[in-house]
């Protein structure tokens, strides 16, 4: 991503390096992505794994991965306080030493639970993992912020114009919450449209709907409708609009037929879809349709930085996403 805010997490990274642990460590794109990283001197990376499981991949894929820190579940000399330190964090749902040494044998647990013990400051997994899988583990042991009410999520849409800049465009939630209330939309878009401003959007926000100002009707209408007024009374200053249709969004003609007069319409570049169904499709057609490199899922609203990858990624967008992740740990 040529974008400046890239540029800006990349020198944060440097005045201050961090350590992410990717959870699928014999993945060929996680040990490329490793490789590049080891050229550089911004991010420390740690690879769950056996070491000559880890080796054998690499050896096979043609990286060279020396000097990444490789920890191995079976053989983890803190695995005992580990387990200790799971129980106590499961305690309410009443977890043994046996069933946590179990969970705990899995490398998205396991690494979940490095980045909660101060190990590593960042996570990276989903590369074979689900988003469900990748995901879970941290809203279970990792939680969400203080101020916070759920987790959440977005993508930073980057594509390269005719005249070099890049459009970059934001989208949330396409991979975590499958039905968002309106209570929810709202704080996906507050969330949004802050995560935004780290890639230099300048955020417009629009409340993703089959109808634009009472056009149609239904449930899930009024659903976006409601959601935007909130949204709007809780973020006084943030350009807000909906429901309104894609196309009333980010067409300026059809903006004037549709919605005239409104600072968003025929500009957004933040929107907020009505449920998963709709963000899941609409980032990929977007992706793989129309020429935008999808980054993301970013997780929103969660204690520590740990972030997914679609199962579809390559070794660029694993790269690019370790930056990522990682510049947002504080
Ligand atoms: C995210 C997801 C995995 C959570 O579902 P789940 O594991 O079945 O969740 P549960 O309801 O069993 O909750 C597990 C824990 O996570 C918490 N949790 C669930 N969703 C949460 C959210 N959005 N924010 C914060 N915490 C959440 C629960 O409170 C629970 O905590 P506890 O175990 O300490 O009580 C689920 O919402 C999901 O599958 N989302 C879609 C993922 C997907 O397929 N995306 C498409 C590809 S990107
Ligand atoms: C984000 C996403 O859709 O992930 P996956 O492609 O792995 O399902």
């Amino acid at each position: 991503m040529a974008n400046n805010g890239f540029g800006v997490l990349i020198d944060k990274l440097k005045k201050n390096p961090k350590k992410i642990v990717f959870t699928e460590g014999t993945d060929p794109r996680i040990i490329e992505a490793t490789s590049r990283l080891l050229s550089g001197t911004f991010l420390k990376p740690v690879l769950v794994g056996k070491p000559d499981e880890i080796a054998a991949a690499a050896e096979e894929a043609g990286y060279n991965i020396n000097g990444a820190e490789i920890i191995d579940p079976e053989n983890y000399d803190r695995f005992e306080e580990m387990v200790d330190l799971f129980c106590e964090l499961r305690k309410k749902k009443g977890v043994t030493p046996e069933q946590a040494r179990g969970i705990l044998s899995a490398s998205n647990y396991f690494g979940t639970m490095l980045v909660k013990m101060g190990v590593a400051d960042a996570l990276l997994g989903g590369a074979t993992y689900s988003t469900a899988d990748t995901v879970r583990p941290a809203l279970q042991l990792i939680k969400t912020k203080p101020g916070n009410s759920i987790v959440s999520s977005c993508f930073i849409m980057v594509r390269e114009k005719a005249t070099g800049d890049n459009e970059v465009l934001v989208m949330g939630d396409c991979a975590i919450n499958i039905h968002p209330t309106e209570d929810d939309l709202v704080e996906i878009a507050g969330e949004s449209a802050k995560c935004g401003r780290i890639f230099g959007v300048d955020p417009k926000v629009a409340f993703l709907s089959y109808s634009t100002l009472g056009s149609g009707k239904g449930e899930d209408v009024d659903k976006m409708r409601n959601a935007a007024a909130k949204a709007k009374e809780k973020y006084p200053d943030l350009p807000i609009e909906g429901e309104i249709q894609f196309d009333a969004a980010v067409s300026p003609r059809v903006a004037e037929v549709k919605c005239p007069g409104s600072a968003v319409a025929g500009h957004a570049n933040t929107f907020i879809f009505p449920d998963i169904n709709a963000g899941n499709i609409g980032y990929k057609i977007a992706q793989r349709l129309g020429g935008f490199d999808a980054y993301g899922p970013i997780l929103l609203g969660l204690n520590a930085p740990i972030n997914d990858l679609s199962r579809g990624c390559n070794a660029m967008e694993v790269y690019s996403m370790a930056i990522i992740t990682a510049a947002l740990s504080d």
